[in-house]
């Protein structure tokens, strides 16, 4: 655990108008700094209790009038000595009190320094630091869900529990290198090797909930796709509530891709309207479908929207490979064409509505989003994450071999240890000062 020497402030409440402000400060000499600002008051405000105060400038003049909560030594969200000072939430006042308290000797924080601080107080594990920005940023109640799980400790603890079972293979590994006058116990070979088993098979668990984790944090890319004049930028309209899309009965209308995130079940899909496909366009209309192939390329669900009134070879489309993707034949409200009778798409009508609880259910289907899918494991690693299981699972499946042939124990123990560093990675117990720097770096100041 290493001592912060200097004392950093910041405003940790959100940057425009409000009624109140909250800024912190942290750091050894948090309570000195307050006292300088405030005329001694947090030296005299009983430990975590809010109390009145008045900021005051050098001359004495008065900046504002504020609530301040002191918490002393490790028991503050930081484990150092922090002063919360609630003032009004204007911005010119929230900028004079802050430079006042940098004028008494506190520093500007850079991103994410309070929550580094916690992590090296040991309040928190790199997983839950990770945590505290997906909570912010969430923007969906399964999002933010899977932010509290991790915060509570879900996957940190999970990565640990692996990592000890694995330091108990390795000593009795390096042990045995150690007194290699004893044969290797066939049974005890057995042993390791069902433990190495046992430890993949649990970040196999692990792995699995990144696609999870990705749409949860990302959402899922939806790419709404179709021949000109089927109904695309209508369909967007229809499931975001608005007049987002131009809407034209101009074939060719959209140009470009258009995004937008709707919530579905909690879920967020980022939705994309494209230009559609037909083979006889040139000039921009072509690089705009040319965007829309790319689109979907890359898209974890198509909404391939066809006009159910013409016959089918006239709203045909050839579209990337998808195993995730949901046919809408649209225009219902203009009656069906025969060729249609026995397709199984979703009928809809973009005009008046109907079929859109259809549509939802569809794409719910299609995205195995129901509760019981998603709700219990809600558990979702994020690239980070999944980037040290990996490392650590081709370790060990080094490893099983070198076991499997007895051949070299020493080798097979330096996997083990690489595994155990990988894992080690994801709460941050391994030395990782570069990694700290990528994720801390990406939260906003104050936080
Ligand atoms: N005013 C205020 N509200 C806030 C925060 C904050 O820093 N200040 N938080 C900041 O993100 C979140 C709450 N998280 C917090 C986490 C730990 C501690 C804390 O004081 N921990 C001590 C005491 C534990 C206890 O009494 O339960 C500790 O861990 O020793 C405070 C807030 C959201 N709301
Ligand atoms: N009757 C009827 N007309 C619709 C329906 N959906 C869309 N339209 C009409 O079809 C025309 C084309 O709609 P758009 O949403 O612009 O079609 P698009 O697929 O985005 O077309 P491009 O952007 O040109 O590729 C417009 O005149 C819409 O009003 C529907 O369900 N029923
Ligand atoms: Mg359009």
């Amino acid at each position: 655990m290493t001592e912060s020497t200097d004392t950093i402030a910041a405003l940790a409440s959100g940057g425009g108008t409000a009624a109140v402000a909250l800024i912190r400060i942290s750091g050894p000499q948090a309570e000195e700094v307050a006292d300088r600002a405030c005329a001694g008051a947090a030296s005299r405000a009983g430990e975590r209790r809010a109390t009145r105060a008045k900021v005051r400038d050098a001359e004495g003049r008065v900046l504002d009038d504020v609530l301040i909560t002191v918490f002393r030594g490790t028991r503050s969200f930081t484990g150092e000595p922090v002063v919360e000072i609630a003032c009004h939430g204007g911005r010119l006042v929230t900028r004079r009190v802050l430079e006042r308290l940098l004028e008494c000797g506190a520093r500007s924080a850079g991103p994410g320094e309070f929550t580094e601080r916690a992590f090296f107080h040991g309040k928190l594990d790199l997983t839950q630091a990770e945590a505290i920005m997906d909570l912010i940023s969430a923007q969906s109640d399964l999002a933010l869900r899977a932010a509290h799980e991790q915060l509570e400790g879900g996957i940190g603890r999970e990565a640990v529990r692996l990592g000890e079972d694995l330091i108990g293979v390795v000593a009795h590994l390096e042990a045995w290198i150690d007194f290699p006058e004893e044969d290797i116990d066939p049974d005890t070979g057995d042993l390791f090797l069902a433990r190495v088993a046992s430890v993949r098979e649990g970040i196999a668990k692990l792995l699995a909930t990144a696609e999870q984790g990705r749409i949860l944090r990302e959402g899922v890319r939806t790419v709404i796709c179709g021949r000109p004049n089927a109904g695309k930028s209508s369909l967007l309209n229809l499931l975001l509530g608005s007049e987002r899309a131009i809407v034209s009965d101009e074939a060719g209308t959209t140009r470009d891709t258009i995004e937008e995130t709707i919530i579905l079940d909690g879920v967020p899909l980022r939705l994309v309207d494209t230009a559609g496909l037909r083979d006889e366009a040139g000039g921009i209309e072509r690089e705009g479908i040319r965007r829309t192939l790319h689109e979907a390329g890359r898209a974890d669900l198509l909404l391939v929207v066809r006009d159910a009134s013409l016959p089918a070879a006239d709203s045909s489309v050839e579209l990337p490979e998808s195993n995730r993707a949901v046919t809408v034949l649209n225009k219902a409200d203009l009656g069906e064409h025969a060729e249609w009778a026995e397709h199984a798409g979703i009928r809809l009508s973009c005009s008046t509505g109907a079929g859109l609880d259809d549509l939802r259910r569809a794409i719910r289907e299609a995205l195995d989003l129901g509760e019981a899918d998603w709700g219990e494991h809600s558990v979702a690693i994020n690239t980070r994450h999944r980037d040290c299981l990996r490392r650590a699972d081709e370790s060990l499946e080094t490893a099983e071999v070198l076991l499997e042939s007895a051949a070299a124990p020493e080798l097979a123990a330096l996997e083990l240890r690489g595994a155990l560093d990988a894992l080690g990675e994801i709460v941050g117990k391994v030395d990782t000062e570069d990694i700290l720097g990528a994720i801390f770096s990406q939260f906003c100041i104050g936080k």
